[in-house]
């Protein structure tokens, strides 16, 4: 497959996805980066300052700056936006409505919600857009580098799924900072408590993808009757307490996303 590929900005998440892509072999040639502060892009990557001018619309064009910025990128972005250019938006928030006012003459609009595991292929990519099934096939191939594409049915999902998906890492790295920093207050030497935490996780997580059972089996599996791990998850079930404290998170990011679409709307 070639690509002839346009992302505008390529910072944390669209760095990400551009090591995701140029890992899993695609030529570097494909891809031309347009950031304003990027020091340096990747060897043999394009990258410029300012859109081009005078260039055919490519195939893909992928929105990767913050989603507050995009009514001042649009003037720029427009002209490289043809009938047979499909927009990929990463930017949170920001609904297929919007985006669609913003590039009328575009072949599609595509949502996509990645996280930064998308650089060792390793992100779940969440999917919505309006385009034809052929187009989605399309765009479920150029994502399969970077994890594992997931279309929903419903765009209303993806504020939630922004929460999950998108925000998840950052409570996982929460949890492992704060089991650490635990192990630390009960009398670990921290460094020794940061690496063990890290590899545990690690370890837990490689184990639960390739596991038949599930996290409830598994942790049964973990808990002897009787042993240290039972006393462990009394704490963290009792009053619902830990299953409350993520929907608690996961509410007040999805919330957050909700917010963010109205002030898209608003931008114009
Ligand atoms: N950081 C994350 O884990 C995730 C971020 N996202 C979305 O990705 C987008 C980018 O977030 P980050 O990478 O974290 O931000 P960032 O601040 O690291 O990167 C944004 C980049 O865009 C560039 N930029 C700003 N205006 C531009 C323009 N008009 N044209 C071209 N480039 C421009 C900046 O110079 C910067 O390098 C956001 O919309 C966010 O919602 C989505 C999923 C996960
Ligand atoms: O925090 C944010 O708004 C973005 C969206 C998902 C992860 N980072």
């Amino acid at each position: 497959m070639t690509y002839s590929f346009l992302q505008f900005g390529c910072g944390n998440m669209g760095g990400a996805m551009l090591t995701g892509w140029l890992a899993s072999g695609i030529a570097p040639a494909a891809f031309t980066v347009v950031d304003p502060h990027l020091p340096q892009a990747p060897a043999s990557v394009r990258l410029l300052r300012t859109a081009p001018t005078g260039e055919a619309p490519p195939r893909f064009v992928l929105l990767g700056f913050k989603p507050q910025g995009l009514a001042a990128a649009t003037p720029a972005i427009t002209p490289l936006v043809g009938q047979g250019t499909i927009v990929l938006s990463i930017l949170a928030g920001v609904d297929l409505a919007t985006l669609r006012a913003r590039f009328p003459q575009a072949g599609a609009v595509v949502r996509v919600m990645p996280n930064l595991a998308a650089a060792l292929g390793k992100s779940p990519i969440a999917l919505v857009g309006d385009g034809d099934a052929a187009i989605n096939a399309e765009v479920t191939q150029l994502m399969a580098p970077l994890g594992t594409a997931e279309w929903l049915s419903d765009e209303a999902e993806m504020d939630l799924v922004t929460a999950l998906a998108g925000s998840g890492p950052a409570f996982i790295y929460r949890v492992i900072d704060a089991l650490a920093a635990g192990a630390a207050d009960l009398g670990l030497p921290r460094a020794q408590a940061d690496r063990l935490a890290l590899a545990m996780v690690d370890g837990a997580a490689a184990l639960a993808a390739a596991s038949e059972h599930g996290p409830g089996e598994l942790a049964r599996r973990v808990a002897s009757p009787g042993g240290t791990t039972q006393k462990g998850l009394d704490v963290l079930d009792a009053d619902d307490r830990l299953a409350s404290l993520m929907r608690d998170t996961l509410r007040a990011a999805r919330d957050r996303s909700a917010e963010m679409t109205e002030e898209a709307r608003a931008a114009g």
